[in-house]
């Protein structure tokens, strides 16, 4: 439309059209300009907004803890303070944008009353009809129109990039960790044989390595228990096994095949991993465990259930399988948790068995099941267990003592109990004198 109209604007009145023309780029300058603005307030907004929903839903999942601190003044301010922000960026942006819209009307408008005085004084001289006019004055207030609608859209365009900008770094953020292009196939069976060589690794961020130069051979079917003080490196271990993080130097194999060369989803499908504090999804009972196995029917949801001592549990809730888990939904004890990712690492049956063991005091008769379920669950597999609790201690083949990213000691718990003062430190603390 915008492109015809010009034509029989420049046919029917070259110099008129001229001055119109001229008038196009003076608006779509200032359109431009402001635009570039625009789209940077948006941002800005959109980012403040992200921050209000992030502080809220912290403040809300952790509210047990606020509210026994009596924070809830405090967080009110400092929310207070963020929706300030927030409404004065979207305030700013939506001035900005009325100015942009603002402009460019005037500028067409002014262009409009300019180009009629001319008109009218060439029909007053007589060297234009008036019906040549009228016809003019059509064309260019569909110019205008068409004008005035692009001033419209590139200001939406400019809001939806500032939005589109942010979406964009995320989608093309290349995640560190990848599976290699031609992945090297793992054994079938595994046998579950793991070794570090001279593995060193440093969190990003941080100077000294969370591990130092680390050796480590555990033969298939292994129970090695790991322990350490605080911050001696015994969750990293775990982390680069599942290759959450590559180490900067040193290799990593499991069944004599680097990890870096293997496919990450099979990698990662031959371990099994049980946190400390195992995450529940929203979703039921049966979901939860499924993350394991997808395909498991009910009789195989309920054997694994069985062997992770969760059965009785489960079938004493309201809805059995089908009762709802996390926000809204039943809220389980720290060992029930328990079970329920012991029976899910049951249904992956991995070869590898990871576990971070609970660290928060479990009743006696908690303990027992859960322990029961562990002893079942590691029957068969190599198991790498960062031990809070003795049973685990005892029932090892072989006890690592981390300190500061190393292994300092290695050997059963009759052994170091001799030979290692740290670890006799550590049970000492850790058991209460149970040694
Ligand atoms: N994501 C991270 N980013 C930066 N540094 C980290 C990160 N995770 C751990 N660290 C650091 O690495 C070191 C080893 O931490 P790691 O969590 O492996 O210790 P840990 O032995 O498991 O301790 P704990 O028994 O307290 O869980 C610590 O100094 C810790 O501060």
């Amino acid at each position: 439309m915008l492109v015809g109209a010009v034509v029989l604007m420049l046919v029917t009145q070259p110099w008129l059209s001229a001055m119109v023309l001229i008038g196009i780029p003076a608006t779509l300058l200032p359109i431009v300009w402001y635009g570039r603005r625009v789209r940077r307030l948006s941002r800005t907004s959109q980012d403040r907004v992200a921050e209000l929903g992030r502080y809220a839903e912290e403040a809300l999942s952790g509210i047990k803890t606020l509210q026994a601190f009596t924070h809830e003044a405090v967080d009110k301010t400092h929310y207070g303070q963020r929706v300030e922000q927030a409404f004065g960026s979207a305030v700013e942006r939506t001035q900005q944008r009325a100015w942009l819209t603002g402009v460019a009307m005037l500028v067409v408008f002014t262009a409009v009353g300019l180009m009629l005085w001319q008109g009218g004084q060439a029909v007053l001289e007589g060297t234009m009809s008036a019906g040549e006019l009228s016809a003019f004055i059509f064309y260019a207030v569909l110019a205008a129109g068409a004008i005035a609608t692009l001033a419209e859209v590139a200001g939406d365009v400019q809001r939806a990039a500032g939005a589109a900008e942010r979406l964009l770094e995320l989608i093309d953020t290349q995640p560190a960790i990848q599976s290699p292009v031609n992945p090297q196939a793992l054994p079938s069976p595994l046998r579950g044989e793991i070794t570090l060589e001279n593995v060193t690794f440093t969190y990003p961020g941080r100077e000294t390595p969370a591990l130092n130069g680390f050796d480590l051979h555990i033969k298939p079917g292994e129970r090695v228990a790991v322990v350490g003080p605080s911050g001696a490196g015994k969750s990293t271990l775990l982390a680069l096994l599942l290759r959450f993080y590559d180490p900067s130097q040193g290799r990593i194999t499991l069944d004599d095949r680097d990890v870096s060369t293997l496919d990450l989803a099979a990698l990662r499908g031959a371990m099994g991993l049980v946190a400390q504090e195992p995450v529940l999804f929203s979703g039921s009972v049966a979901e939860n465990l499924r993350y394991g196995d997808a395909e498991a029917d009910i009789y195989r949801l309920r054997t694994a259930a069985q062997d992770a001592s969760a059965l009785d549990f489960i079938d004493a809730l309201p809805q059995g399988f089908d009762t709802p888990l996390g926000p809204g939904g039943v809220q389980l004890s720290g060992g029930q948790r328990q079970r329920l990712a012991i029976a899910r690492a049951l249904l992956k049956d991995p070869a590898v068995l990871l576990l971070d063991e609970a660290t928060s005091a479990l009743d006696a008769e908690s303990e027992r099941l859960v322990q029961q379920a562990l002893d079942r669950l590691m029957v068969g597999r190599t198991s790498i267990v960062i031990a809070h609790r003795l049973a685990t201690v005892i029932a090892a083949d072989r006890l690592l003592v981390l300190d500061g990213g190393k292994l300092v000691a290695a050997g059963t718990h009759a052994e170091l109990i001799t030979t290692s003062a740290l670890y006799r430190h550590l049970a000492a603390l850790q058991f209460g004198g149970e040694t």
